[in-house]
């Protein structure tokens, strides 16, 4: 039992390890999906954020490039038709050449110079605007690249319009001389619309730059007007690498905003663009979904770690209970032992079924039952009288323990012994039972009879002497009393046994006592008491005899004893007779004195009215009858 109480713990700490192991293993799970989840979402949303990047910067290349192209095809449209530069053409070619510039609404200037460098006309602005421009080296660089068409410059020339692009293309006469160049202006600022169309978030920028990497344009506008920025880094590397596009985290000297950026040379120009979107905006909704990713691992992590805490404070108790069970088992087997040890029989009873739980083996032994057998029996199965029983129980009721109360018990074979039991009842709620201690004192107890009964016999007669006689006397009275039947008593005393004993010895005096006990046997009846009170007087206590009854009986047994023949060596028999006081029991007789008392005044009648007789009591002035 004990052992596998140990093992059972031992089982329990176990589980309670793999469970905590169990529970370590599943946090750790939940951090590495979530830490996967983190870095998968970063990727998936960085590699969405570049595709959006590259989509929006290739959008807006087509846009501006688009644009270019529109103003490329108005120069070639107008290098069609412009042949001849003479003063006088100009005027007419004019008109011409305003209509050609309405078509491109985000043209701010259009010019035509000579092939020296002079300003030949100007569209939306006065000469004086030109005048000041060297554009020699732009014609020169239009001579060189013969199949040039265009070439863009980002000069901030003309204040008012801030920088713009400048496109120029050359102009021949009908035998392919070049006789100039014309140059239509757009102005960054107008293409900022179409910078401005883009869905780049609250924290996207897109820009504008030249090949130095200055910054043309960008939106949302500059943090404050007149600011002049650095030329932009990224810009001037994209510049001198070989490369078109480019695309980079770049973290803002501007707003401090890190951004993925995408950085694109637009087609046949001088132009880079640039489109950046906040990182932050990018992981924000990756954000957000983290956020409840993160809440709910937190509170799945949290509900399995008060889980493991309770399942370990569970297991705990339930370890604190297998250790009481533990000590319990070592008590039990201490009281086992010690049952087994103790001097005494021991016998445990649940209460108040009284059916037998636990037996020693000394009192399996004094039952002459073994163990097994005894257990589930119930108690008074070993009871002989039911009065013990009801005894018992009844100081039970009144009292948690009953000491040394002396009973007859039953062995299971019928034999019958005494014991000494001490009973006492379990006090705690759980313990509903009655512990018994028993002690056997049959050989005391037999002897303590055998000296009552020697105490009450005349061993010459073998009659209840005068205290047995008086203690029989007291109860039969009672009885009498109580269910209001007669009764009667009878003194009987030899007469002139001192003659007896004088002339024939003491020993036949004896033989005369015994034969008269005898004699008296004879006559009465099993239930009446017969008593040697002392020397030669006798009484015979008549239950149920009315003092009429008692009278005959008192007159067989005189005669009886006269009838006597004592056999005496060496002479004739003796005979001898006796005198008989007879009376009745009734309500003035206060004790078995008062009842003998007038008895023996009969007797003395008897014996004075010449002895060999039976008298009457009668009280005074009322005269003896008498044979
Ligand atoms: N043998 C014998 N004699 C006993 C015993 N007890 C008493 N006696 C004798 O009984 C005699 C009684 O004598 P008493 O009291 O004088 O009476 P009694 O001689 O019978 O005369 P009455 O009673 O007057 O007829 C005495 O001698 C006692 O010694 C006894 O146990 N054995």
């Amino acid at each position: 039992m004990s052992r596998r109480t140990g093992n059972t713990a031992a089982r329990l700490k176990q589980q309670r390890w793999l469970v905590v192991a169990i529970a370590v293993t599943l946090v750790l799970a939940i951090v590495s999906w979530l830490s996967f989840l983190i870095h998968d979402a970063r990727v998936k949303a960085l590699d969405a954020a570049n595709i959006q990047v590259e989509n929006l910067s290739t959008i807006l290349k087509l846009r501006v490039s688009g644009l270019l192209r529109e103003a490329d095809l108005v120069l070639l449209d107008i290098a069609d038709e412009t042949h001849d530069l003479s003063p006088d053409l100009v005027p007419a070619h004019q008109q011409n050449l305003r209509t050609k510039l309405a078509s491109l609404p985000q043209a701010g200037e259009l010019a035509i110079f000579n092939s020296q460098g002079e300003l030949v006309t100007a569209l939306h602005s006065n000469a004086s605007r030109w005048a000041g421009l060297d554009v020699s080296s732009w014609l020169s660089e239009l001579r060189g690249t013969r199949h040039a068409t265009s070439r863009t410059d980002t000069r901030n020339v003309f204040n008012t319009l801030g920088p713009s692009v400048f496109l120029l293309q050359q102009l021949h006469d009908r035998q392919g001389h070049m006789i100039g160049a014309v140059c239509v202006v757009l102005p960054v600022s107008r293409l900022l619309v179409l910078l401005e169309s883009l869905d780049i978030g609250t924290k996207g920028v897109v820009s504008l730059h030249d090949e130095q990497g200055t910054w043309l344009a960008r939106t949302p506008t500059f943090p404050a007007p007149g600011v002049s920025l650095p030329p932009h880094g990224e810009v001037r590397r994209l510049a001198t690498s070989q490369s078109t596009t480019q695309r980079l985290l770049v973290k803002s000297s501007i707003d401090g905003v890190e951004r993925l950026t995408s950085f694109r040379r637009v087609p046949n120009s001088a132009l880079i663009l640039a489109v950046g979107l906040s990182t932050d905006e990018i992981l924000q909704t990756l954000q957000n979904s983290l956020w409840i990713y993160a809440t709910a691992s937190v509170a799945v992590i949290l509900l399995v770690s008060v889980m493991v805490v309770l399942f370990w404070r569970a297991q705990n108790q339930t370890l604190a209970l297998l250790q009481h069970r533990k000590l319990l088992e070592a008590s039990e087997e201490r009281f086992r032992l010690t049952a087994e040890v103790a001097p005494v029989s021991l016998v445990i009873a649940a209460y108040p079924s009284l059916q037998v739980e636990f037996i020693n083996q000394r009192a399996a032994l004094l039952f002459n039952i073994d163990t097994a057998a005894a257990t589930g029996r119930h108690v008074q199965e070993f009871f002989v009288a039911q009065h013990d029983a009801d005894t018992l129980s009844q100081l039970l009721n009144n009292q948690e323990q009953i000491n040394e109360f002396e009973m007859q018990l039953k062995r299971r074979d019928g034999s019958l012994f005494w014991a000494l039991v001490s009973v006492r009842a379990g006090q705690a709620e759980l313990d509903q039972r009655l512990y018994i201690c028993l002690v056997d004192i049959t050989e005391r107890k037999e002897l303590e009879i055998q000296l009552e009964r020697q105490a009450i016999t005349d061993s010459l007669t073998s009659l209840v002497n005068r205290r047995g006689f008086v203690a029989k006397a007291v109860m039969e009275i009672s009885r009498s009393r109580r269910f209001h039947r007669p009764m009667s008593l009878m003194l009987l005393d030899i007469d002139h046994f001192k003659q007896v004993n004088d002339r024939y010895g003491h020993a036949v005096g004896d033989q005369a006592l015994q034969a008269m006990a005898r004699a008296c046997q004879q006559v009465v009846r099993q239930s009446d008491v017969i008593g040697r009170l002392g020397g030669e007087e006798f009484a015979v206590l008549l239950p149920e005899t009315d003092i009429l009854l008692a009278e005959e009986v008192a007159e067989r047994i005189r005669l009886e004893v006269a009838a006597l023949r004592i056999p005496v060596s060496g002479e004739n028999p003796l005979w001898f007779t006796v005198s008989i006081g007879v009376t009745l029991l009734h309500l003035n007789h206060q004790t078995i004195e008062d009842v003998m008392a007038e008895a023996d005044i009969a007797l003395y009648q008897a014996k004075s009215a010449g002895r060999n007789r039976v008298v009457r009591y009668r009280p005074a002035n009322t005269s003896a009858s008498h044979k």
